[in-house]
């Protein structure tokens, strides 16, 4: 049966192979839960598209990171065949929007730029998760199966460090990541970055719009909600981050994690503040951004379940020829555009550096 869908954690990974149920309309992939069965995929960025969600033939969830006993093909070598915009271009629109923030058309703008990739032979979907979850100490990794959304064949992949929401019986919990840095392989250099990231007020600032946007949200389902004060230093092995884990208990446990991701998503920590003046600045700048700052994961019939916000990812296209990697950062009014690019180029690396050599 052919692997649908993964989400790999450090203490539990879930699977989904075949294909019972396509859902590109959401509405049915929530009414489907609602009636207790398991739902699993991807979903895009501007809820106005269609969704790649299924109720897949065989689901399962392990203990520990996903792990593969099959022998994967080998990851191709690729070389870059665009940057979408030019890099230049990505720093003029950070600079714009900064002007367009200092004017109080919003507080907080998330821009994106991509790299497209091709391959001398086709990308195999799941050796980039296999290379991903392998090098990453938290084991974090998601694969899922565009098909649903058309034109079928396409995958997402990635290792997204930063939780949506999860939801086990009636405690919910969140963990929003804003606010990076690029690590360095040097310690003294490690531990002034990551100071100066704990010390930053403009990092401290982008964080903080996206922990009030999460209260504000979840508030309403829940009986007791418990948000620290100010966050801290979590990372991957390529930035620093400044992070918030939320927990809650539900008002009602019959909401489903689901319901909760569609009443999170999309946070400011891949939109803005306010959301739709930074959903309008995103779409006329960008374009679409497709499954890239959506969100992947799974519910199961109990109403249980986890999902990431999809960042450090690679679209494959159906051949798997090409991969198209997306990183964006929050702007804020004092953003510097130079140091937005590199941060970019920082959150490449996540996926980019499976094909290294
Ligand atoms: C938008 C991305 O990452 C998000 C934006 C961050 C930021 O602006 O500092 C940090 C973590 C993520 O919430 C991305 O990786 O593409």
């Amino acid at each position: 049966m052919t692997l649908e869908f993964v989400l790999s954690r450090q203490d539990h990974h879930v699977v989904g192979r075949g294909v019972r149920h396509a859902f590109p309309d959401i509405a049915d992939a929530v009414a489907a839960v609602r009636d207790g069965r398991n739902v699993v995929g991807a979903i895009p960025f501007d809820m106005s598209d269609a969704t790649a969600l299924i109720e897949p033939e065989e689901f399962y969830r392990l203990d520990g990171p996903w792990a593969t006993v099959d022998a994967l093909p080998p990851l191709p070598t690729v070389t870059v065949a665009r940057q979408i915009p030019d890099p230049s271009v990505h720093v003029q629109r950070v600079r714009d929007v900064v002007e367009q923030l200092k004017a109080g058309v919003a507080e907080k703008i998330v821009l994106a730029r991509a790299i497209e990739v091709s391959a001398e032979s086709p990308i195999n979907p799941v050796s980039v998760l296999s290379a991903l979850v392998s090098r990453d100490p938290m084991g974090n990794g998601f694969l899922a199966d565009l098909s649903p959304a058309a034109p079928a064949g396409r995958h997402i992949v990635g290792s997204s460090p930063e939780l949506l929401v999860r939801k086990r019986g009636n405690i919910v919990s969140c963990h929003p990541f804003a606010g990076t840095a690029a690590r360095s392989t040097d310690p003294d250099e490690e531990a002034r970055i990551s100071a100066a990231l704990a010390a930053s007020a403009k990092d401290q600032a982008e964080h903080r719009f996206v922990v009030d946007e999460i209260r504000a949200a979840l508030t309403p389902f829940c009986e007791t909600l418990e948000v620290p004060e100010s966050p801290q230093l979590s990372s991957t092995p390529q930035l620093w981050h400044l992070s918030t884990p939320i927990v809650g208990t539900l008002a009602d446990p019959a909401t489903s994690a689901l319901d909760l991701a569609l009443a999170l998503h999309p946070t400011a920590a891949v939109a803005g503040v306010p959301r739709a003046a930074a959903m309008d600045t995103i779409d006329s700048v960008e374009g679409s951004r497709g499954f890239y700052a959506g969100a992947v994961g799974w519910t199961d019939g109990s109403g249980d379940g986890e999902w990431m916000v999809t960042i450090r990812c690679v679209e494959l296209s159906a051949d798997g020829l090409t991969g198209t990697a997306t990183a964006g950062g929050g702007i804020v009014a004092d953003s510097d555009p130079d140091a937005e690019l590199d941060e970019t180029t920082a959150k490449f690396r996540t996926v980019l550096s499976v094909f290294d050599r």
